[in-house]
């Protein structure tokens, strides 16, 4: 399987891309960019860095958990504070029952001496009960709140960046990546807890051996390095693997929702393409486990080398605290004391370093979704703006230039100048790629040009009012979304801030000529089209392009923009199409068409011809003709192709003898 395992450069570490990978995208993957740059941040952390960064840390965990449910917050808080105070209670308590019953005197004596500090370690005990089951509720609630808050503002911001953001392949990669963020929001809330819990509880451990004796606290640290160093390690190298493979991973996605999705079944069935995908998609999956079991051979490499220095260094805080007793300089409840404070300590020191650990590599994640955030809020359509004119008289395009961001060819748009006079039928045409719907969608607003200005009469396009320009248009694209949701909602999703009414439903249908593909529905306009659902109807493309239109209707933009509205329909609905917006026009409704169907532009006011980006011709229909240019040269190609005389039905009297 040579052809799609992907390979580790020597010393590079970084993966090249796999055949697979070349494959699907033609060329090799690009690593360096956007999210990817934290990454070396995260190689340089050391322990001064952990320390330093733990109380943004935290706090950025509160702010997360405040803005979700303050009152968990604040309870989650307090519990977890109440706790550690708890354990240094504990601690020295324990200290005195066991002074109490070291003590010189019979054992009766000895015993009732430490019956109150052995009342109080019950009742503390009790209370750091309580307090952890108030904890474990209160987070319990905060962690899926927090989820989704974090999650509603990454789709409410990915759903309200300009179309350019959302083609960019970089934006994607983030989107991508920071996908991940909300579940580490959730995850870092928890963490969070048990951070602050193990900090308390550890200074109250520290606290207590330092009174006990001074040499037991340096004692303590040295037992817990190495797990500390062992765990930054083995997160370190999580992290810096999942950026380096996210793009791999993302290819393997992609290659198994192919083979399971709908629209790729018959291709996948008849062209025989299940296997080359298949083949692949286990490529990509093996070269991802081969990296999994470098990660787990390394992990296992650096918890042995930690587990023999963690080992020494216990042998010497024992060796150090019989050293002592030997010597007298420390009595034997004080060293009972030392010995449960070190495990207690030693325990909680594990359990920070461990929790900031993880602390830090999800607070990277969130980090990636916070990224998102900002990206996306540069990227937002802009609010507000300059009001567009109530009633326009024209749309201009002056000397518009647009070239697809990051498209090395040549324009889509070159300095193309043309009125669109509202009320009337303005139709485009040209050949393929010729930059018809380049020019609809900088009407639309969908994109800006990069030189030239497009005027709503004297309102520049660029500073306008990019909700009330929305506002204005309603379109029927070529790839208009086939909604998988009822016929009823697949119609007035074209205006779902306006209040759904059967008359206005009706009407848009009518007018799209689409009543009987509603009718024939088997439970009509609540049938749900999605044929993946139980009940659910499956439309032809015919049927689904009049309910595009009708939902375009319903819209009721000023600018209604049909792209290609009868390429798949037979050639009565054709007509009849084109009857209903030319009745459209009639009502005052601009109309921009575009189709490939000449005979269908004879009724249009007004023809602009482009030929690769630019206005090459423009009149009405006659005059274009009249003139023989371009458009009249189409005209007579698909003219010709009609020129057959059809022998008409042959006389009933000679089929029936
Ligand atoms: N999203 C995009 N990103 C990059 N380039 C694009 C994009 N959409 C279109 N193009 C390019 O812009 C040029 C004009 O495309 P456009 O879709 O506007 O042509 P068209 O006249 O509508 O073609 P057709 O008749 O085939 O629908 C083409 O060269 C096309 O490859």
């Amino acid at each position: 399987m040579s052809s799609g395992s992907t390979k580790r450069k020597r010393g590079s570490g970084r993966p090249e891309p796999s055949e697979s990978e070349r494959l699907l995208f033609g060329g090799p993957l690009r690593y360096d960019t956007g999210w990817s740059q934290h990454s070396d941040a995260f190689l340089e952390l050391g322990f001064r860095a952990m320390v330093t960064q733990l109380p943004s840390l935290l706090a950025a965990s509160f702010r997360l958990a405040w803005q979700a449910d303050r009152r968990a917050a604040r309870t989650v808080v307090g519990a977890e504070v109440g706790r550690g105070v708890i354990q240094a209670v504990s601690l020295l308590a324990v200290n005195v029952v066991l002074a109490r019953l070291m003590a010189d005197g019979p054992v009766d004596d000895r015993l009732r001496g430490a019956v109150p500090a052995l009342v109080t370690v019950a009742v503390v005990m009790l209370l750091a009960a309580l307090l952890r089951a108030a904890s474990t509720y209160a987070t319990g609630r905060l962690e899926p709140k927090v989820e989704r808050v974090a999650t509603e503002l990454y789709l409410e911001r990915a759903a309200a960046v300009e179309l350019s953001a959302i083609e960019d392949d970089a934006f994607h990669k983030l989107l991508d990546t920071a996908q991940y963020g909300a579940s580490s929001a959730r995850r870092m809330i928890a963490i969070a807890t048990r951070v602050v819990n193990a900090m308390i509880s550890l200074v109250a451990a520290a606290g207590v051996l330092t009174v006990l004796h001074p040499a037991l606290l340096p004692l303590l640290v040295t037992m817990t390095l190495p797990s500390a160093w062992s765990a930054l390690t083995i997160a370190r190298r999580r992290y810096e693997s999942f950026h380096t493979w996210v793009q791999h991973a993302r290819a393997g996605h992609l290659i198994s929702g192919l083979l399971t999705e709908p629209a790729a079944a018959p291709e996948i069935r008849v062209h025989g393409v299940g296997p080359f995908l298949l083949r692949h998609y286990r490529a990509m999956s093996e070269s991802a486990e081969d990296e999994q079991a470098r990660l787990a051979r390394l992990a296992a490499r650096t918890g042995l080398i930690a587990a023999a220095w963690t080992g020494l260094a216990t042998v010497a805080t024992y060796t150090t605290l019989g050293g002592l007793l030997l010597v007298g300089a420390m009595s034997l409840s004080v060293a009972g004391t030392a010995v449960i404070a070190i495990r207690t300590g030693s325990a909680n020191l594990d359990t920070l370093v461990l929790e900031v650990n993880r602390l830090h590599e999800e607070a990277l994640f969130v980090g990636d979704l916070q990224r998102l955030y900002a990206e996306a809020a540069r990227r937002a359509i802009p609010a507000g703006g300059e009001p567009l004119p109530e009633n326009p008289r024209e749309v201009r395009f002056e000397n518009v230039t647009f070239t697809y961001p990051g498209s090395a060819s040549r324009p889509a748009l070159s300095e193309v100048t043309l009125t669109v006079p509202l009320g009337k039928i303005v139709a485009l045409v040209g050949e393929n790629g010729s930059g018809k719907t380049t020019l609809v969608k900088l009407l639309s607003g969908l994109y800006a040009p990069q030189s030239g200005r497009i005027m709503w009469d004297d309102v520049d396009a660029a500073t306008a009012d990019r909700h009330q320009l929305a506002e204005r248009i309603a379109m029927v694209a070529q790839d208009f979304k086939r909604w998988p949701f009822t016929a009823r909602v697949n119609v007035a999703i074209g205006r779902t801030s306006a209040p759904l009414t059967e008359e206005r439903l009706s009407s848009s249908v009518t007018e799209a000529g689409a009543e009987e593909v509603v009718a024939d529905l088997p439970h009509g306009f609540d049938t749900l089209l999605a044929r993946m659902f139980s009940g659910g109807h499956e439309l032809s493309g015919g049927q689904w392009q009049r309910l595009g239109i009708a939902r375009a209707a319903y819209r009721r933009g000023a600018i209604l923009v049909v792209d290609e509205p009868t390429a798949a329909l037979d050639a009565r609905a054709e007509l009849e199409v084109f009857e209903k917006i030319r009745a459209l026009a009639g009502t005052g409704q601009t109309v921009i068409l575009i189709t490939h169907r000449l005979a269908s532009v004879r009724h249009a006011d007004l023809v602009y011809v482009l030929d690769q980006g630019r206005l090459v011709e423009s009149g009405t229909p006659d005059e274009l003709l009249a003139t023989g240019g371009v458009y009249a040269e189409l005209y007579s190609l698909q003219a010709d192709q009609f020129a057959v005389k059809v022998p008409g039905p042959r006389p009933r009297s000679r089929l029936t003898p």
